[in-house]
């Protein structure tokens, strides 16, 4: 059985939301960073032992939470054995705006990734951008390179988008096939 590891910081929950969403979409584990930006033990050993690894973290002032930064930084480990060549990866953020400067955080993710060696997947859904489109649509952000999700800066975690929510699991199955398509 293909082993899928969702590594992701959240800081009020709302991207926690997402990352399940993906990992129920991928029957992946969830590896959690902490407030401190450390992550445990047994889950540097999951990411270790996983075939794709998936990176979240919320947009914070345009970027990758201080959080995650510490634990991209600590990744440098596993990076000098060249641990994760050739993982899968992929990856998602979460912010307020529908934009939001997301892309920079998107872009981070896949650099992190591109550092390690690992292979990215897209998100490899088209954008819903018809005048019919609604937030409840499947990719209503319109990205690719990742997953997009805007949950409204009042909202609590139980009035995150469906839209989004859809988006993310279905981008869990994504990464579901891809592994399994490469270990065939
Ligand atoms: C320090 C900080 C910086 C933020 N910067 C941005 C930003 O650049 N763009 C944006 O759209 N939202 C921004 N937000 C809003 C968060 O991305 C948004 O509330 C998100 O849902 C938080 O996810 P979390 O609950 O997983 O931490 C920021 C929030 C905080 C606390």
């Amino acid at each position: 059985m293909s082993k899928i590891v969702v590594v992701y910081h959240s800081g009020y929950g709302h991207t926690q939301k997402i990352a399940e969403a993906v990992a129920a979409g991928a029957g992946a584990q969830l590896a959690a960073i902490n407030a401190e930006g450390v992550l445990a033990d047994a889950d540097w050993a999951a990411l270790n032992a996983a075939d794709a690894i998936v990176f979240g973290s919320p947009t914070y002032m345009g970027n990758v939470s201080w959080q995650f930064k510490r634990f991209a930084d600590a990744t440098s480990k596993p990076w000098f054995t060249r641990a994760w060549q050739d993982k899968l990866a992929a990856g998602f953020t979460n912010s307020a705006s529908l934009n939001g400067d997301k892309a920079g955080t998107l872009s981070y993710l896949q650099t992190l990734s591109n550092q390690h060696g690992m292979l990215w997947i897209s998100l490899g859904m088209p954008p819903a951008n018809s005048k019919a489109a609604t937030r409840a649509d499947v990719n209503n952000l319109g990205g690719s390179g990742g997953l997009l999700a805007a949950t409204p800066s009042d909202a609590s975690t139980a009035e995150m988008v469906d839209g989004d929510l859809a988006t993310a699991k279905a981008f869990g199955e994504r990464i579901k096939a891809a592994v399994e398509r490469v270990a065939r």
